[in-house]
């Protein structure tokens, strides 16, 4: 079975106004025809990028031939060629969002029974005066699959409207919105986003969720308010978003795998809590261990490297991203750092190696002052990161686990703060 890439270029997001680092979003997919596109050009960030994600991410043993697959075809080979081409584009943002197996594959309804039970239909003309007519003064945010306005309903319910892309030649575009208003309708959770209806319309498609008003976690790293993220803020929203991954693992009907954790999905109310946003990727965890996907899905920089090599996704995948965020949050830095020296290039590399070698304090987000507190928190982060970013499913800690190794981490941060801040 051959292994093939898709991607294509995405707009510059509000989570990226110079463009320079958005991630792409891609999927691998199984097919057998696909993996003979001849690679183009070396995009010098594309290789190294790639070289870096393999040597940190793929264990050796992974890459080796008795694995079935020549290094041309491993998925991160492809991954790579593919990147490479990409890399060669004008702006620096590239990626794709596409979703071909959708969790209850929706494209195989017809039209007529695409009502979703428990979910609003709205009408377009509720839409066009809630956002006035998609005014650009109303855009929010731009993501790979499509425009987000802000928006007020007759009853003054302030709302976010995702507007997907109008791609005829996509067909997977369509997939991912059923996928993601399917996912919406399941769930409840103060730590996720609420899902308020959707509308199927004349060529458009419209997910309308509640509208969270204090921007993405990316955007608050990158500090683009002027004001520094605290690190208790941080470890807050470490743990709400960790509650919220729990709860989409254990508590939802069925365990949904949420396959995009990262931190411009991260919205942020204004007392800074966390919630979790953007389920077109959003998948049923599988009842049976052994099942392979056909699609291999996610953020480059955050996605599991064991579920890239052998398809076989499980929770523990977004455990894996969730330990990139960690990094995240501490360093302030992107996954990848395309512009930094080579070692420091992957971010949770460069911060694990510190970690391990007795550096961790030397990665902190140079915005925050390094007190004995975030000394102690720092170490403990890192500790649990190493968990969850460990090369294989089996060593990495439940969301559950995570969530209480956070609460622990927090008492004891909170404990070491507040008699300072008692005797200033
Ligand atoms: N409910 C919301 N409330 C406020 N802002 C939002 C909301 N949903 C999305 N946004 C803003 O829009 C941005 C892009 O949204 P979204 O992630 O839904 O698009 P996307 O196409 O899935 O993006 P990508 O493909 O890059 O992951 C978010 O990073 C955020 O800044």
């Amino acid at each position: 079975m051959m292994k093939s890439v898709s991607g294509t270029g995405s707009a510059g997001s509000r989570s990226d106004p110079g463009g320079s680092g958005e991630l792409s979003r891609f999927s691998v997919a199984t097919t057998a025809s696909s993996a003979s596109q001849p690679s183009a050009n070396g995009g010098a960030r594309g290789i190294s990028f790639l070289d870096a994600f393999r040597s940190c991410f793929v264990p050796p043993e992974a890459r080796s031939p008795e694995n079935s697959m020549s290094d041309e075809s491993h998925p991160s080979h492809q991954l790579s060629q593919s990147l490479s081409s990409q890399g060669s584009n004008s702006g620096s943002v590239f990626g794709s969002k596409r979703s071909i197996k959708g969790m209850y594959s929706p494209m195989h309804r017809s039209s007529l029974d695409r009502e979703i039970p428990g979910s609003t239909k709205f009408s377009l003309p509720q839409i066009q005066k809630a956002t006035k007519n998609f005014s650009p003064n109303f855009k929010i945010g731009q993501g790979g699959s499509g425009t987000v306005y802000k928006g007020q309903l007759a009853d003054g319910t302030l709302v976010a409207v995702k507007r997907a892309k109008k791609n005829v030649y996509d067909k997977y575009m369509g997939r991912e919105f059923w996928n993601e208003i399917e996912t919406l309708q399941r769930i409840e959770h103060l730590n996720l986003v609420r899902f308020h209806g959707y509308l199927e319309f004349g060529g458009e498609q419209l997910i309308i969720v509640e509208y969270v008003p204090n921007g993405n976690l990316r955007e608050h790293l990158d500090c683009i308010n002027g004001k520094i993220l605290e690190f208790s803020l941080r470890l807050e929203i470490a743990i709400d978003v960790a509650h919220a991954i729990t709860y989409l693992h254990t508590y939802s009907d069925h365990p949904v795998i949420h396959r995009d954790i990262k931190s411009s999905n991260i919205l942020l109310m204004n007392n800074c809590r966390a919630k979790v946003a953007d389920f077109g990727f959003a998948k049923l965890a599988p009842t049976d261990s052994s099942h392979i996907s056909t699609q291999v899905k996610g953020t480059a920089g955050y996605l599991d490297p064991e579920y890239l090599r052998t398809y076989q996704l499980n929770e523990k995948s977004d455990v894996y991203s969730f330990g990139v965020l960690l990094v995240e949050l501490v360093t302030g830095r992107r996954p990848i750092e395309p512009k930094k020296a080579i070692i420091e290039r992957v971010t949770t590399k460069w911060a694990m190696e510190n970690f391990v070698e007795g550096n961790a304090i030397q990665t902190l987000d140079p915005n925050l002052e390094a007190t004995d507190a975030i000394n102690l928190a720092v170490e403990k982060l890192y500790e649990l990161a190493l968990q969850c970013l460990a090369p294989t499913k089996r060593n990495r800690p439940s969301m559950k686990r995570c969530a209480e190794i956070l609460w622990s981490i927090r008492k004891d941060y909170r404990e070491l703060v507040v008699p300072t801040s008692a005797m200033n």
